[in-house]
Formats: structure tokens, sequence, C-alpha cells
């Protein structure tokens, strides 16, 4: 097979599952095909009653004429409630399809490991999402049915002109087979350009959105001009793809052009030296060159119809990638918190993100009990945050296990773990939504009172109240119009309202000012009574108060004891400890 073929059976492969995907919708689709076949049996209908008024005006014949215009008018009554079921069918078909296409590749994204979203820029999703999904429906509104109609149609017409007079139609027809299969052969690269044109607006949409959402720390470095390069060369590269697209097309035009004139030339030609030797009856040309158009329209569509195949399958191909992405675990089972367990627990766990790596974590053991507030500390980039996505099942270890509550990971249900856990990291993310709403995620049906009490814990509700809409106040991406100490407490009232017995903490309070860090530490404080909590703190001065500390380094616990304990020795947490107070007191004396 060559390389073409086997690009065709591939693409061929992509539509079948397409169209196998939206077979719920199918009977809308064989609708609007129906109604297109009855609108061309109609027009063909049409050409017959041209054909036999203009054959019964030349003989004088008024009862025949007179039968050919009610012929007219009985189509015309049929054709208008036809047009609109038809117009009805394409649009319930293509958006109920185009509906579901949305909503599963939105819900496969949703059910994506954290590993694979943490590889991919999210505007590449986005962007399959949308600029992808838009191909489509080019697609599934138009050429899809243009696709099954218009050879139909084809038939139809040539059966008919064919009767008319054989001679005529071979004349007219003889050189479209070559015609057709350049156009085949011209359109080849669009596919292969598409995809490229497609994945370079991935990454033109993801340049988009990093921009954006890092505008603040673009402006602050004045990085603008090396942004917008940036960007530009990418919507550069996007364009000479989409020129490229483009360049087929043109090529594709004059094929077009000369498949729709020279049937007619040659009718005009040679259907009027037929009928001036009376081979022909003049309402017998003229229906011919009316049926001609059923003719040659739909060669004509070819190139079309082919090239937005060829965009349509590249499309749904990055659409089926996503699909086909591995979703996380929804097995497992959702077991009883058992508090005389070790609330979590690391057995021998080996990990690495990447294989062939050196293993970040080297045979990592501990356990953390129930109740207990137990801290990390360790070198920046020992894996402290990593210890955390380990426990809320967003990455698997090599080996090794983790119990959480006594029982094994790998048999708890990922949703029942996460359900016990709640987490505050520095990275405050606000949903573009209200307040209310933003701390209301915290737990499913939560009343108005108990988020109203989350917030007074979090010490957040009387600035809320203070707000022109009170609760109602929508907080931008990432929160931009609240200041960090805010977002933060609205984080941790979410994390109060979801009540959960483990809270894991990741540097809750790095990102604060002091002042605002020991506001917010009262409140975490509060919020970590009678929870079994584990804290990543960057001031090692917030986790004095800790039950112990563990102290990691090169993938393993170097040390295990309270601040008293650790700091009194000639231990690795008392260098980090002097350390960071050494860069404390040097930060403070610059300001
Ligand atoms: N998704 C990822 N894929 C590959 N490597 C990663 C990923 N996330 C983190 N790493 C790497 O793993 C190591 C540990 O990262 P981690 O964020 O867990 O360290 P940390 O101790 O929390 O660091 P810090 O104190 O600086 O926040 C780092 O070398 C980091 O580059």
């Amino acid at each position: 097979m060559t390389e073409a073929q086997e690009r065709d059976v591939v693409s061929w492969k992509v539509i079948k599952r397409l169209l196998l995907f939206i077979r719920p919708h199918m009977v809308w689709l064989i609708l609007m095909v129906i109604t297109s076949l009855v609108l061309a049996g109609l027009n063909i209908l049409n050409a017959y009653a041209l054909k036999g008024a203009i054959d019964a005006t030349l003989s004088h014949a008024m009862g025949q004429l007179s039968k050919y215009l009610y012929l007219v008018i009985a189509a015309m009554v049929v054709e208008i409630p036809v047009s609109m079921l038809r117009t009805y069918a394409t649009g319930r078909f293509s958006e109920k399809s185009l509906y579901d296409i949305r909503q599963h590749t939105t819900e496969h994204i949703s059910k994506l490991p954290v590993s694979y979203l943490e590889k991919h820029p999210s505007g590449d999703l986005v962007s399959r999402l949308t600029n992808d999904i838009s191909l489509l429906q080019g697609f599934l509104q138009g050429s899809l049915s243009e696709l099954i109609s218009q050879p139909l149609t084809f038939i139809a017409a040539v059966i008919y002109v064919f009767i008319i007079s054989w001679k005529l139609t071979l004349f007219s027809i003889v050189a479209v087979p070559l015609l057709m299969w350049l156009t085949i052969k011209l359109s080849e690269p669009i596919e292969k350009y598409t995809k490229s044109q497609q994945e370079s607006l991935s990454n033109v949409n993801s340049i988009a959105q990093d921009s954006i959402s890092g505008l603040v720390v673009t402006k602050s470095f004045t990085l603008e001009g090396v942004m917008l390069r940036k960007y530009n060369d990418a919507v550069d590269k996007a364009l000479s793809k989409a020129l490229k697209v483009a360049k087929v097309q043109a090529v594709l035009e004059p094929v077009r052009a000369f498949m729709q004139m020279a049937p007619f030339m040659v009718t005009f030609a040679y259907g009027g030296y037929l009928a001036i030797n009376n081979q022909m009856t003049f309402g017998g040309v003229l229906a011919f060159i009316n049926l001609l158009n059923f003719v040659v329209n739909p060669i004509t569509l070819i190139p079309r119809l082919i090239s937005s195949f060829r965009s349509t399958t590249a499309a749904a191909r990055r659409i089926f990638e996503v699909w086909d992405e591995p979703q996380e675990r929804s097995d497992g089972k959702v077991f009883s918190v058992d508090k005389n367990a070790a609330a979590i627990s690391f057995d021998n766990v080996c990990f690495s993100y990447n294989e062939n790596e050196k293993l970040l974590f080297d045979h990592l053991s501990f356990e953390i009990y129930s109740g207990e507030t137990v801290a990390l500390v360790g070198p920046s980039g020992c894996g402290k945050s990593t210890v955390l996505k380990l426990i809320t099942g967003f990455y698997k270890p090599t080996t090794g296990r983790i119990l959480i509550y006594g029982h094994d990971m790998e048999e708890w249900s990922l949703e029942g773990v996460r359900d016990l856990i709640s987490v505050v990291s520095q990275d405050t993310y606000l949903f573009p939504d209200s307040i209310y709403e933003n701390i209301a995620y915290g737990k499913k049906d939560a009343s108005e009172s108990e988020i109203k009490e989350a917030a007074r814990l979090a010490g957040i509700h009387d600035f809320i109240e203070n707000l022109p809409d009170k609760y109602n106040t929508m907080v931008g991406e990432r929160g931009v119009k609240l200041s960090g100490g805010q977002r933060q407490r609205i984080a941790i009232a979410r994390a109060i309202l979801k009540n959960a017995p483990i809270l894991l903490l990741d540097e809750a309070t790095s990102a604060l000012d002091t002042e605002s860090e020991y506001y917010i530490q009262q409140s975490l404080e509060d919020l970590m009574k009678g929870r079994t909590s584990l804290v990543i703190a960057h001031r090692l001065s917030t986790i004095k108060n800790a039950d112990r500390i563990l102290v990691m380094n090169n993938g393993k616990i170097v040390e295990t004891g309270t601040h008293d304990e650790l700091y009194n020795s000639d231990s690795l947490y008392r260098q980090l400890y002097l350390k960071q107070y050494q860069l404390d007191e040097e930060a403070n004396g610059v300001a």
C-alpha cells in the first residue's frame, strides 16, 4: 500500500469512528439525506415539466401545457415543507452531534490524570475544544449530507439526461473523470497542512492564554515586547500553514471552474447541433441544460468536499487523540476512617516523574497518625510538594505503597481519598464565579449559613459583607480583584466547609507578608484542630508548633523530631533554619 493509500484508510477509519459516535442522531442525518433527495427529485421533475411545456408550446398543445403547469405547482407545494424539514434536520443533527462531541471531550479531559495535564499546555486542549470542533461543525452542518446526497442526486440526474440523449451526455461529461482524479491528487496535502495548521493554532492559544494569565508578571518585568514577539512568531507559523491550505484550494479553483463550464459549452454546441438536425427536441435540450446542473454541481463540489473531508479528518484525529488518552482509574472502594490506624503512611515508596530518571524518592517511609500535625521540610526541590501529589493520588509510586487509614491507596477509590483531604496551597485558585460559589465548592449542597460560618471562621466574613455585592461579588480569573491574603482566606473557608479529616497545607502562607501571615496562621491553626495535618512550610518559623517535623533529603526522611529537639542538635533542620533566618535578616536589612 502506498503512503497516500494508507493515509486514506486511516482517514476513513477516523470518519467511521466519528459517525459511530454520533449514531444516536443518525435518524436526523437520514432525514436530511432523504429530504435532500426529494428536493433533487423535484428539480428533476421540474426539468421534465420544462421539457414537456416547451415541446407542448412549440406544437401548440394547450391541454398538454396546462398539465405540465399543474405538475410544477404540485412540485412547489411539496418543496416548501420538505425544505423546512431539511433545514431543521440539518440543524438538529449537527447541533446534537456537536453537543455530544463537546460533552464527551470535556468529560474526558476532566478525568485525565494530573500527569497528563501537567505535561500538556491548557491552551492546546482549549484549542482542540474550540478550533477543531469548529472544523467538525462545518462538516456536520453541510459537507456530510452533501457527501451522501450529492452522489445520489448525480446518479438520478445522469440517468435522466441519459434517457433524454445518451450521446449528448457522453460528450458533455467525458473529461470529468480525469478532472476528478486531478482534484483528488491536488487536494492530498490539505489534510497534512490542516493538521499542522491546527497544531500551530493550539500553540497560539497556549501562548495567548499564558500571556494573559501571566500578564501581571509580564508587565512588571516589561516583557510585553518579548511575549508579543513569541505570540507573533506562533501566529506567523499558523498563518503560513493556513496560506499553504489556501494555495492548494486556489489551485483547485480553475479545475473546479473548468469542470463546471466544460459540460455546458459542449451541450450548447453539440445539443444545438442535434436540435437543428431534429435529433432532439428543443425542450429536450433546455431540460438537458437545466439538469446538467445536477450532474455538474455534485462534481464541482468534489474539490470542496474533499478539502472539507481532509480538514475534518485532521481535526477529528486531534480530538480523538484526547479521547484516547487513558483516564484516571475510577475503581476502588471507600473505606471508613479508622482513627487507630495511621492516617497517612508511606511504605518504602520509590518514585520519579520520568522513567530512567534518578529516583526522587528512594524507599521513602514515614507515618502520620490521626490528629497529628506534621511538618515536612527539606531543601528546595527535594520533593515536598510531590509527597502531597502522591497522597492525593495524582501520581502513583513506582514501587512501594501509600496507605490511607490503613488501606492501600490502590484499593481506595481516588474520589474516596480526595473526599478525605483538604488542600490549601500558596497558589490559590479561585474560579471565575462569585465569592459565595467559590466557598460553596468545598461542600456539595452547603447551606448559606454553613458558607457564612466558614467565612467567619476563616476571618473573611466581615470583609465580604463590606463589598458592594457582598457574597455575590465576582472574582476574576485567579481572583485578581482580591489580595493574596483575601484569596487565601477564601481558600481556607472552602477547606473549613469541606471539613475533611486530613489537611494538606503546601506553603500556604509563603506568598503573604508577615502580618497577613500571622492572621492567616491563626485561621489555619483553628482549621488544623482535631484534624491530621501535613504542613509544608517555606518559613520554618511557622511550623515551630508542629507535633513532629520530618526532614527530607535525597529522597528519604533523614531526621524526625520536634522543633526544639532538631534545633538543639547538629541537624540539617538547624542548618536550614539558620540559613533562612540569615536570609530573612538580609532581606529585612535591604528593605
Ligand atoms: N510534573 C513534573 N514533572 C517532572 N518533574 C517534576 C514535576 N513536578 C516537579 N518536578 C521535579 O521534581 C522535583 C521535586 O519537586 P517538588 O515541587 O516536589 O519539590 P519541593 O521540595 O516542593 O520544592 P520547593 O521547596 O522548591 O517548592 C523537582 O526537581 C522538580 O523539578
